[in-house]
């Protein structure tokens, strides 16, 4: 079966072209190519699929086999591997607020209903820089009663791996823990992370993030992804932080987020509520698996 490895600021995945392949177990095949010593080694699997709503349908598969409904890093490379390849037909222009229009636009179905993004491509004529409408971020666990049991506004306190933290819950599709603290270098997230990502207070596990606000402009985060551990980026997760700095006070509803494996250009637009994630897209290799 023919593959393509790809990343998002090093969020890497195994991508599949389930235009042409049949991917009969998805979440044992994500658990197998993951693995970085016996598999292909990456952060999960993303599935491209047609779809009848969509340009295509992306399926997403954490390191663990788990599904998750967005994926943000992956979307964007999910973009690229249907624009160079030429899967669809591109609409012709997407606006961006506060940015110049991009000149191509896919709608993608996701476990976050259909998104619609906007590309750039580069001098080779492939995509290179993507923007993605992400959708509104989610805010009340009432809306979401099954992912968040804590009150999802700022600074719910949650104990867990001997600490107390003060979370603010977002949801992008997906379930983000934020935490917010001046120095991410003390942090212990191999010790951490799990132990919030497991917590009773998110039945369907999360996704944990701390974050320092650099500027009003600028914030650092390190991530430990729901059932794929540390990874270099989150897109998802970025946005719920962006979200999270504005509702805290800490950044302006525009924001650079400096990430492990590089920088992502964030608008949480008021005009529609929905936020804005500007990043590049990598295809690495192709490959067959035996
Ligand atoms: N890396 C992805 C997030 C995957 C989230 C997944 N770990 C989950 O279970 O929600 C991103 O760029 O948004």
């Amino acid at each position: 079966m023919k593959f393509t490895k790809m990343h998002g600021l090093g969020n890497d995945y195994v991508y599949v072209n389930c235009f042409e392949e049949d991917v009969i177990d998805p979440s044992s095949m994500a658990i197998a190519v993951s693995d970085r010593n016996f598999g292909i080694g990456s952060d999960g699997l993303i599935l491209i699929c047609p779809s009848k709503l969509a340009d295509v349908r992306m399926r997403m598969f954490n390191a663990d086999g788990s599904e998750s409904q967005m994926c943000g890093n992956g979307i964007r490379c999910v973009a690229k591997y249907v624009f160079d390849n030429k899967i669809a037909e591109p609409g012709s222009s997407f606006s961006v607020p506060g940015q110049p229009t991009l000149p191509h636009s896919l709608t993608v179905e996701t476990g976050n209903g259909i998104l619609t993004l906007g590309i750039m491509p580069g001098e080779d004529g492939l995509a290179e820089q993507i923007c993605v409408n992400m959708g509104q971020p989610i805010l009340e666990a009432s809306e979401i009663p099954t992912t968040f049991h804590c009150n999802p506004c700022v600074g719910e306190a949650i104990e867990a791996g001997g600490e107390t933290f003060e979370v603010t819950c977002v949801s992008m599709g997906n379930p983000h823990a934020v935490i917010f603290s001046e120095n991410l270098d003390e942090i212990d997230l191999e010790k951490i992370g799990p132990a919030l990502e497991n917590h009773p207070a998110f039945p369907e596990r999360i996704n944990v993030h701390f974050v320092k606000a650099e500027s009003p402009e600028e914030f650092s985060m390190i991530t430990w992804e729901r059932g794929s551990g540390i990874t270099l980026a989150c897109g998802t997760g970025a946005c719920a932080c962006g979200v999270a700095a504005s509702l805290n006070g800490k950044c302006n509803r525009a924001v650079l987020a400096h990430l492990p494996g590089g920088d992502l250009m964030l608008n949480w637009c008021e005009d529609d509520n929905c936020v804005y994630m500007t990043g590049p897209a990598t295809t690495v290799y192709c490959g067959e698996l035996c």
